[in-house]
């Protein structure tokens, strides 16, 4: 059966526009941005299937490839992010949207391959999160004749263009949106640590003072999360696959211990790393009863979910995006938003004035192919550094920054 959204009641399209604008009241560089598309149409003849969070600053983005003059078919690629307001709201516009909240993982890559074939031609752009829709495209390429390029926005999806770009796979244009310093240093640090802690707070209201707050991996994401969670108070330990970044970790002022140890004595355990199971079964025998465990990094595999069923006698579900986990013993462990993205389950995800800049480059990027797609070379492409300042000088604009680079 179709996961597309059709027919959503008045009502949730009312809310879904509230959100939408609530959330643009907050995006004023990507505001500015749709402006100057809607009088150019760079996207005019072009059908754009997309997979990112539904989240309402999702929206705002959708809402400009739609003024600049696309067709859009939309999925959020995620099991427990999209904010099915958003997705009426998008429906009542027109753009063909795919999934909702609480969908299961078999059902979030139906609803991607759907937004893939929407369109009776196929798309002529992508633009992908984790690059699920470019995996599907490159499988099958005769099936897709007239895309012209994509764009990936995540740090594990980037890994995975390279990849393929280095195997000569990409014969068409795949520009990352990830690799800039707003990105990586804005988004994920700022956005993505702030966002997490609040995932956390708003599941368990725990205070954090004085707990024993475990970050496995520190990366551009485990750097915001453990400066977050030191903010409230939490005495943070940092768990490292890297030598150097563990060095980093210990200058910044954190603990580092292996995982085993830190496991040992984890109230909050989270994990930030972008790999499959990081934390296994001989860490989970570790937890101290009534640790929380959730997981911010890219997908829902971080935590293996198998070795924590395998060991689980009563599951239990005790507040919205709690669920309890009752071992041997009657020791049990609280998994937030069953192991995904927590930030995006059981907060609203980043921040819009964060998404702002992110946005704007994916909007910027988008735009571009619109106009010189053909032109590009197939393989893999990187958002310049000029963008990504420029985008960066609009935000200090929105924000009535002055700097030294303005005189
Ligand atoms: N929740 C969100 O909204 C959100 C937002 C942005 C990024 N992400 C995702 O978060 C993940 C991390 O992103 P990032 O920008 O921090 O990436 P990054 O590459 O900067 O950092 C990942 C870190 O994890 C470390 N690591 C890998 N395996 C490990 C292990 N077993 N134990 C300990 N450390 C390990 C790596 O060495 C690296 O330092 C990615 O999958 C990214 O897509 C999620």
């Amino acid at each position: 059966m179709s996961l597309r959204v059709t027919s959503p009641s008045a009502e949730l399209v009312r809310r879904g526009r509230e959100s939408l604008d609530f959330a643009r009241s907050q995006m004023p560089v990507l505001d500015a941005i749709q402006a100057e598309a809607a009088v150019n149409r760079p996207l005019e003849g072009h059908r754009i299937s997309g997979c990112i969070h539904l989240t309402k600053e999702t929206g705002v983005l959708v809402e400009l490839l739609l003024a600049a003059g696309a067709e859009v078919a939309w999925t959020g690629g995620d099991e427990v992010s999209t904010q099915d307001d958003v997705a009426a709201a998008l429906a009542d516009q027109g753009v063909r949207v795919f999934g909702r909240r609480g969908i299961t993982t078999r059902q979030v890559e139906e609803a991607a391959a759907e937004a893939l074939t929407a369109f009776p031609s196929g798309p002529t752009l992508v633009l992908d999160n984790g690059s699920r829709l470019i995996e599907t495209v490159l499988g099958d390429r005769d099936r897709f004749p007239e895309l012209l390029a994509a764009t990936e926005k995540t740090t594990e999806g980037s890994r995975r263009v390279r990849e393929w770009n280095r195997q000569g796979r990409l014969d068409f244009p795949v520009v990352t949106v990830n690799d800039i310093v707003t990105k990586w240093e804005v988004d994920n640090t700022y956005g993505t640590g702030q966002s997490t802690v609040d995932g956390i707070l708003r599941a368990t209201g725990a205070l954090i003072a004085g707990k024993r707050f475990v970050v496995v991996g520190f990366g551009h994401v485990g750097r915001g999360v453990a400066l977050r969670a030191a903010g409230l108070g939490a005495r943070v330990i940092v768990t490292c696959r890297s030598a150097t970044t563990a060095v980093q970790a210990r200058l910044a002022g954190y603990e580092v211990l292996p995982l085993r140890q830190a496991a040992a004595v984890a109230d909050i355990l989270c994990t930030a790393t972008g790999y499959p199971d990081v934390v296994r079964g001989h860490h989970l025998d570790l937890l101290p009863s009534g640790a929380v465990l959730c997981n911010t990094g890219h997908s829902v595999t971080e935590i293996n979910l198998a070795e924590l069923q395998a060991r689980t006698e009563e599951v239990r579900e005790v507040r919205p995006h709690v669920r309890r986990h009752v071992l041997a013993g009657g020791r049990y462990v609280d998994l937030l938003s069953g192991g995904g993205l927590v930030n995006l389950d059981a907060a609203e995800g980043n921040p819009s004035e964060v998404m702002d800049v992110t946005f704007a480059n994916q909007a910027l990027a988008a735009l571009r192919l619109g106009r010189d797609a053909a032109a590009l070379q197939p393989g893999l492409h990187e958002v310049s550094g000029e963008q990504d300042q420029e985008v960066a000088r609009r935000k200090l604009v929105a924000m009535g920054i002055d700097y030294d680079g303005t005189e």
